[in-house]
């Protein structure tokens, strides 16, 4: 038996941050996918070992089952369908596993999204011998939402083929959730998210859940925002690489830091939030309405970009970017965690396509990698016997 599911990666138009705090935040999908597939050995196969293959990265993991059940003795039976926070004490067992598999120096970082796999594994489906793989056509750690991405497809994966989410299995091609389903798979990806990011707000699992545009605050509250407006997005990686779990921190150090300051800071993002879905939902009459509209959405990208300086998650590469795409009077602003990654620039209806190569190469040639993504599709869905 086996199954694909797949998940995309987002784009934060405003609010990251302040969103951990309590502020409102405005999210969008994106049409770049984490896919991960879940095949089970038949008994014939004789296969006792849980592998896991990051196809990208050319690397493979595996466990005897045995080793894993004896390391998560404390664990208690499985309930798929009560998603479970991961102890402190059953994270050190979970660390003890993943330092078994030797993950090269330069590759370290994973082993936050290989324990992330072994808990939402172990959790959903238990000790059994399977293989997973992994691809992505995310940028990992890059602020486009990765870990994310991959907490929502594997779960999804592994509840596809769990006892409480009952699915046609014959369907052919992909197949979206129902709603009890997609919250089910939201939910655990959350407790995976906790894992690589420390602190979560939630907004990158339930946008990658659910695709499309939301509105989002903390403790899952969600209003699904459509777009009235066309939305262009540049995004340029810096390829500055950085850690969304360090920068999470690093803030909540500057708001024990500067209480009254940083609540202020946060209230000024909600706002701005709460403005930009307002004025992305509004109907445009005309052209010139759209224009409008988009220098709105200017000022507010400047305003949150400006706010996120306050909060100390810029980075030298980003101000290269916002420098860059100024000079060819377009507003940009980080997305996701800053300290490198990605910069957002948007791409005015009546911009010609000249000036977007003109900045593209410019960017390109400070050593920068552009990429223009569809914005605002589909959320996780699932294919039985392999993707289509
Ligand atoms: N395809 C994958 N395979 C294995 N691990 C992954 C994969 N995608 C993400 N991860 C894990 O997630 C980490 C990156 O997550 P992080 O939250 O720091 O960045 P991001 O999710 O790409 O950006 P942001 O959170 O700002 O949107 C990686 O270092 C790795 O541990
Ligand atoms: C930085 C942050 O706000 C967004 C990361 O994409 C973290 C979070 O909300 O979990
Ligand atoms: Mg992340």
């Amino acid at each position: 038996m086996e199954v694909t599911a797949r998940a995309p990666g987002k784009i934060i138009l405003a609010g990251e941050h302040a969103v951990v705090h309590g502020s409102t935040a405005v999210a969008a999908s994106i049409d770049l996918y984490t896919y991960v597939s879940l095949h089970f050995p038949t008994d014939s196969d004789n296969n006792d070992t849980l592998k896991l293959q990051l196809k990208d990265m050319a690397l493979e993991f595996s466990w005897p089952v045995g080793r894993i059940k004896e390391a998560l003795s404390g664990l208690g039976s499985c309930d798929a369908s009560s998603p479970t926070s991961c102890s402190p004490e059953i994270i050190k067992s979970i660390a003890a596993l993943v330092e078994e598999q030797n993950i090269p120096e330069v590759k370290i970082g994973l082993a936050a999204g290989v324990s992330a796999f072994l808990w939402l594994y172990t959790s959903i489906q238990g000790y059994k011998a399977a293989k997973v793989v992994i691809t992505s056509e995310l940028p990992l750690g890059s602020g486009l939402g990765s870990s994310a991405a991959l907490c929502v497809s594997l779960s999804a994966a592994l509840l596809a083929l769990s006892d409480p989410v009952k699915l046609d299995l014959s369907h052919q091609g992909w197949l979206t959730f129902g709603e009890t389903e997609l919250e089910l798979a939201n939910k655990w990806a959350f407790e995976g998210e906790k894992i690589i990011h420390g602190k979560p707000s939630g907004i990158d699992n339930t946008v990658s859940t659910y695709g499309n545009m939301i509105k989002f605050r903390l403790g899952g509250d969600l209003t699904r925002i459509k777009s009235n407006m066309p939305l262009k997005m540049l995004i340029t990686n810096t390829k500055v690489g950085r850690n969304t779990k360090a920068l999470v921190a690093s803030v909540s150090e500057r708001t024990v830091r500067h209480p009254s300051a940083m609540s202020s800071v946060f209230n000024a993002v909600d706002s701005i939030s709460n403005e930009l879905a307002t004025i992305i939902q509004s109907p445009a009459s005309n052209d010139l309405a759209v224009t409008e509209k988009e220098e709105t959405l200017e000022e507010l990208m400047e305003m949150n970009q400006g706010l996120l300086q306050c909060m100390g998650v810029s980075h030298a590469s980003i101000e290269t970017v916002l420098r860059t795409t100024l000079k060819y009077k377009l507003a940009s602003k980080l997305t996701g965690a800053g300290g490198g990654g990605c910069v957002l620039t948007l791409l005015p209806t009546l911009l010609s396509g000249t000036v977007v190569d003109k900045v593209i190469a410019e960017l390109e040639s400070c050593g920068f990698q552009c990429l223009i993504a569809g914005i605002g599709g589909k959320g996780l869905e699932v294919c039985f016997g392999g993707s289509s």
